[in-house]
């Protein structure tokens, strides 16, 4: 198995290398030369696997002989084993169509640790096999760093700067990351928004110089392993509600695009996947793009989801670059306008191909909230705002008369949000006893406002002082 950028201007590469690679030279993010196709047979064969097996199967797919398969069965078997679920991400039913896919069950309680775990594990071989180290840099609103931390903190050939974007996550999500002691850890608070830090991220990958001597790599969905990390739960919903004889509709609160990408990927691999609903806070480009291609940038506002107050979605220019027949240059064209101007001018033809999978969905806050009180009061079921997001989607978006199941991805514990859930419910989430003394352990981290030379200037010094 091999890569390609969306950019089409840097070498192709095999796993091992697009994982320690992160983005693409040309600026581009790596996609597989083409996507791995399954038989409804071999789907069947899949069906009623335990989590973890499923998982090392349809990984192997993307890893090629960059692993043996039986290292990365081994790898999949200690990723999920520390799971709160038996069955690691467990399928609730909410009504009689709808499904929430519970993700959270991680050591942080977000979906982000169904990869991380994995890619932890991932990055621990491959620099074991090569001899060398590697300068993590990551952007978060809130989870992906947490989860990122807890699943390379302590190592050796590991150093990692996590940048948040200060005072826009919860409070929980913070503390996760800042009270990490480990001191291959490092966390910088950024004075702005998500989107400022992951162009501080790409803007370090695209300094050839400092990205050569830092040795960098990526943690976010724009590194191709988080993403085919994130494949094998779809492929478990849709196995366990029928498929591949019975199809059945995903509904994904979106930020970065890329957990949406992968219920997308499980479409190219050959599962009957009839319909992807976006849902989305008031940062809703991506919903903007659905409804009349308006995908033109506004500033990020706050909301009571903070881990989609994002705008610039990274992994759309996966998509668009298979919406644009896998052209290159012309995917790189319609980015750098996208940069330059602040709005994308994406074909009619793609946009009409993508509205005819693709559906969108807004929520603001009240909304947000009157979906929670709906969820306890109708099903029972504690949901935290970005799941919230979700079913309110689904139900918009997947009507009863499609006929089909409809998966709610839940991304993250309703006690990640605990003033939102309360504010909605009156019940304030408990946070599972490990994390229970949270609020009174040691934070560190530095702000800083957010310039290039002085997130490089402080990577280097924590790579200097830990390599
Ligand atoms: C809880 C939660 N829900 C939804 C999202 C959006 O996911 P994605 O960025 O993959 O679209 C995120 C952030 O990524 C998140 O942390
Ligand atoms: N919502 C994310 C934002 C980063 O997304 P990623 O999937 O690209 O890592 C977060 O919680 O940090």
């Amino acid at each position: 198995m091999r890569y390609l950028s969306t950019r089409g201007q840097a070498a192709p590469r095999d796993f091992e290398a697009v994982l320690l690679a992160g983005l693409a030279e040309d600026g581009g993010l790596f996609l597989p030369e083409s996507w791995p196709s399954l038989s409804p047979a071999e789907w069947r064969g899949l069906r009623g696997l335990p989590y973890a097996e499923l998982a090392a199967r349809l990984m192997h797919r993307f890893t090629g002989d960059t692993l043996p398969f039986e290292t990365l069965r081994e790898m999949t078997g200690a990723a999920y084993a520390g799971f709160g679920h038996p069955a690691v991400a467990p399928l609730v039913q909410l009504d009689t169509r709808t499904f929430a896919l519970e993700l959270f069950h991680g050591p942080t309680l977000a979906f982000k640790d169904m990869a991380m775990q994995l890619l932890g594990r991932l990055f621990d071989h491959a620099l074991a096999r090569r001899g060398s180290r590697i300068t993590i840099v990551g952007a978060t609103s809130g989870d992906t760093g947490s989860a990122a931390i807890e699943a390379c903190r302590d190592r050796q050939a590991i150093d990692m700067v996590i940048l948040h974007p200060e005072g826009r996550t919860s409070e929980v999500q913070r503390r996760q990351m800042t009270t990490v002691l480990a001191p291959n850890v490092a966390n910088l608070a950024i004075q702005g928004s998500f989107d400022d830090c992951q162009d501080l991220v790409k803007a370090m990958f695209a300094d050839v110089p400092f990205r050569q001597e830092m040795g960098l790599g990526a943690v976010n969905s724009i590194n191709w392993a988080r993403v085919a990390a994130q494949i094998p739960y779809y492929a478990y919903a849709a196995l366990a509600l029928g498929a591949p004889e019975r199809p059945v509709a995903f509904s994904v609160p979106t930020g970065n695009f890329g957990n949406v990408l992968a219920a997308w990927a499980v479409k190219q691999m050959g599962l009957p996947v009839e319909r992807l609903i976006i849902g989305a806070n008031r940062n809703n480009i991506l919903a903007r793009f659905l409804a009349a291609n308006d995908m033109s940038i506004r500033g990020v506002e706050p909301s009571l989801s903070p881990s989609m107050d994002i705008q610039v979605s990274s992994n759309f220019e996966r998509l668009l670059f298979e919406l644009l027949g896998r052209d290159g240059a012309a995917t790189a064209g319609v980015m750098q306008r996208f940069r330059a101007e602040g709005r994308m001018p994406v074909p009619d033809a793609a946009w009409r191909a993508a509205t005819a999978l693709f559906r969108g969905f807004t929520l603001d806050d009240p909304g947000t909230l009157a979906e929670i009180r709906h969820l306890w009061a109708s099903a029972g079921y504690l949901a935290d705002p970005h799941t919230a997001i979700g079913t309110a989607a689904a139900r918009a978006h997947a009507p009863e008369d499609l006929g089909i199941p409809v998966v709610v991805a839940a991304t993250a514990h309703p006690a990640k949000f605990p003033d939102a859930v309360e504010q909605a419910t009156g019940l304030r989430p408990p946070l599972p006893p490990r994390l229970a003394d949270l609020y009174e352990r040691e934070e560190r981290y530095a702000v800083v406002p957010g310039t290039l030379a002085e997130v490089e200037a402080f990577v280097r010094a924590h790579a200097r002082r830990n390599g």
